[in-house]
């Protein structure tokens, strides 16, 4: 079942340098939510928080009605939590069924012993969640590549084993950080087309950080605008868009008031 997050009061400090401060939002099971703000508003750094890769400096993080605040990774990935990054960091001599397995142990019995020691169950489990990642890449678009390595494929192919490794987690939570970077326009129609479908047939919350306004705009149904680590504003994508604040945000309030 899709997640609920709830982040209350989260603020992030590095040294003196307040990156996020009181941050405050719920995201609905089920809903996808866009994170979105210009360069250095600390959407990525907020992403860490919540992905566990950071540990806020106060401020309370929820998965459904437990607190998960400074959890790791791991702990978080038994919650339903799988995250995207900016810049896809796969094993590039490894092949793309390798590198979506690699996420997914967590889904396998046992712990790190005995996935080492390969006891009979555990064997078999691994074998269920290879056919599952065939299936899985098959399903999207990406069956013809499994046994390619990942460093034959393009960037845009970078991305979409990435989000196929997150998916082999079977989150109820997903965040995407930056999915349409880099991508020509005609692969950002069908990574929409594709959010959705996983949206609605896997029954999953999606929280994306994005600079692609089309995207946003097609995808989200609410969106947080950050701004130095602050929350600006929140509402649906055109409300942002037209929101003077979000405005002056983004291009300055020198050029806001030059064009008055
Ligand atoms: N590990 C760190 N140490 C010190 N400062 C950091 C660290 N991580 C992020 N910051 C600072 O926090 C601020 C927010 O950065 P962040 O990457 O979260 O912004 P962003 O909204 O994701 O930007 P962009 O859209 O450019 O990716 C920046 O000023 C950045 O320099």
């Amino acid at each position: 079942m899709a997640a609920r997050l709830t982040l209350r009061d989260v603020a992030l400090h590095f040294g003196g340098v307040k990156v996020l401060d009181d941050v405050a939002f719920d995201v609905e099971p089920g809903q996808i939510l866009g994170l979105v703000g210009p360069n250095g508003a600390g959407k990525t750094s907020l992403f860490n928080c919540i992905s566990g890769h950071y540990k806020p400096s106060a401020g309370s993080i929820l998965i459904d009605d437990t607190e998960v605040s400074g959890a790791r990774p791991a702990t978080l990935a038994r919650h339903g939590l799988a995250r995207t990054f900016q810049h896809p960091a796969l094993q590039l001599h490894e092949t793309v069924l390798e590198n979506i397995l690699l996420g997914a142990h967590t889904r396998l019995p046992g712990g790190p012993l005995e996935w080492a020691l390969r006891l009979p169950h555990t064997s078999r489990a691994e074998k269920r969640l290879r056919i599952e990642a065939r299936d899985l890449l098959e399903r999207n678009g990406l069956g013809w590549a499994a046994d390619v390595r990942a460093d034959e494929l393009s960037h845009g192919l970078h991305k979409g084993v990435e989000l196929c490794r997150a998916l082999l987690m079977k989150p109820r939570l997903l965040l995407l950080d930056e999915p349409a970077a880099g991508l020509p326009h005609t692969e950002v129609e069908q990574l929409i087309a594709t959010v959705r479908r996983i949206r609605d047939q896997d029954d999953i919350t999606v929280v994306v950080v994005e600079h692609h306004m089309g995207l946003i705009a097609a995808l989200t149904d609410r969106v947080v605008v950050l701004d130095h680590g602050r929350k600006l504003m929140e509402g649906t994508a055109a409300e942002a868009q037209s929101d003077p604040r979000v405005i002056e945000a983004y291009i300055g309030k020198d050029a806001t008031d030059a064009a008055a």
